[in-house]
């Protein structure tokens, strides 16, 4: 980045402040966004930059120092005991690059990395106790959720009783198909309502309802893809934690691959890139996450995101009339 002097960066600082919360505030407490994530994200990431070279700009209400939704007054709370973090991210193979060259630096030798794709729903976390479902949660800011725990239990895809009397956490993302979300909202139009802007706010909007019989209403579906703790499980990958959980009833995105290095990540990136608008769920990007789980403990996490694993994030879908008209043009 030019260098800013500390005077330029607060007048710019002043300036991104209150329009990434005024966008945020939109994003979350009215489902409905204001730009796309791409828009967001690259602000967001100045801001962090600047933030970077002048720590003590940081001001209490600068979005960095708030990480996800807001959660809305009517939901009860829930604590996370180990947060739900969110995720570093970039938008190009040069930044992959340099992700990859911290974490060779970092562990001295390559690592695997477990690439997954990025599913654009919202966090969601489960807790089961001797195997059955006791709690449903939103990530709210991270650290304090929504409990959606009667919702969650209108969703046909999560397992209300597992087949091992395990005491665990899982964490995945619920999502609404792009087949239901054009059911939906024809209902919608039909009923006069307003309609959902993408699969994406059809979720939240689905998921965070006061009323378990709307949520029932609507198809919703999850890939999870976190155990919080593997203690009783002899798990030792990202890659076989993917598979205990399917293994244990939960619905797992199928792509998952295993790399060495950055080819195989640029390969499935590119892949999942052309595939995308045939997947009839959507997806923002790819995650690398180091595949070996006791490296990953190694690496750590800052406050908001682990060190482990980074999304390199798609530019934003668009309706599809307006593809093919460009490609045309093209
Ligand atoms: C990686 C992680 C951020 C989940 N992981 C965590 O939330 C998490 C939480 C505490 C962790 O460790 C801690 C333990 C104790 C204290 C603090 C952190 C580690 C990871 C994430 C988030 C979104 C994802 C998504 N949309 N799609 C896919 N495919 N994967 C995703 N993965």
């Amino acid at each position: 980045m030019a260098a800013l002097t500390k005077e330029q960066a607060n007048e710019e600082l002043a300036k991104i402040r209150p329009q990434l919360n005024e966008w945020r505030d939109a994003y979350y407490t009215k489902d409905a966004p204001v730009v796309e994530d791409n828009v967001y994200d690259k602000l967001y990431n100045r801001l962090l930059e600047i933030e970077q070279q002048y720590p003590d700009l940081v001001t209490s209400d600068s979005p960095s120092q708030q990480v996800g939704d807001v959660t809305l007054p009517d939901f009860n709370k829930v604590t996370h005991d180990i947060p739900m973090l969110s995720m570093g991210d970039v938008f190009s193979e040069s930044e992959l690059a340099e992700f990859n060259d911290r974490i060779e630096k970092n562990v001295g030798h390559e690592v695997d990395y477990n690439v997954e794709l990025k599913i654009d729903g919202l966090s969601l976390s489960l807790i089961y106790e001797n195997g059955i479902l006791v709690q449903g949660s939103t990530r709210g800011n991270g650290t304090i959720g929504e409990n959606v725990t009667e919702n969650v239990k209108t969703i046909k895809d999560i397992p209300q009783k597992l087949s091992r009397p395990l005491s665990f956490e899982v964490r995945g993302e619920c999502f609404m198909s792009k087949k239901e979300f054009l059911r939906l909202n024809q209902e919608r139009e039909n009923e006069g309502q307003q309609v959902f802007a993408n699969p994406r706010n059809a979720a939240a909007g689905s998921l965070r309802q006061l009323d378990p019989k709307v949520t029932a209403s609507r198809k919703l579906d999850t890939f999870m893809y976190t155990i919080v703790t593997f203690d009783d499980l002899n798990v030792t990958t990202q890659h076989e934690a993917l598979a205990t959980l399917k293994e244990l009833g939960f619905n797992v995105n199928p792509t998952a691959q295993i790399t060495t290095g950055l080819q195989g990540v640029k390969d499935f990136i590119e892949h999942y890139g052309e595939l995308r608008d045939d997947l009839d769920y959507g997806i923002d990007g790819v995650v690398l996450k180091v595949d070996d789980l006791a490296t990953q403990r190694t690496l750590g996490n800052t406050v908001k995101v682990p060190r482990w694993e980074i999304a390199y994030k798609f530019p934003p879908e668009q309706a599809e009339s307006v593809v093919h008209e460009i490609t045309w043009t093209i």
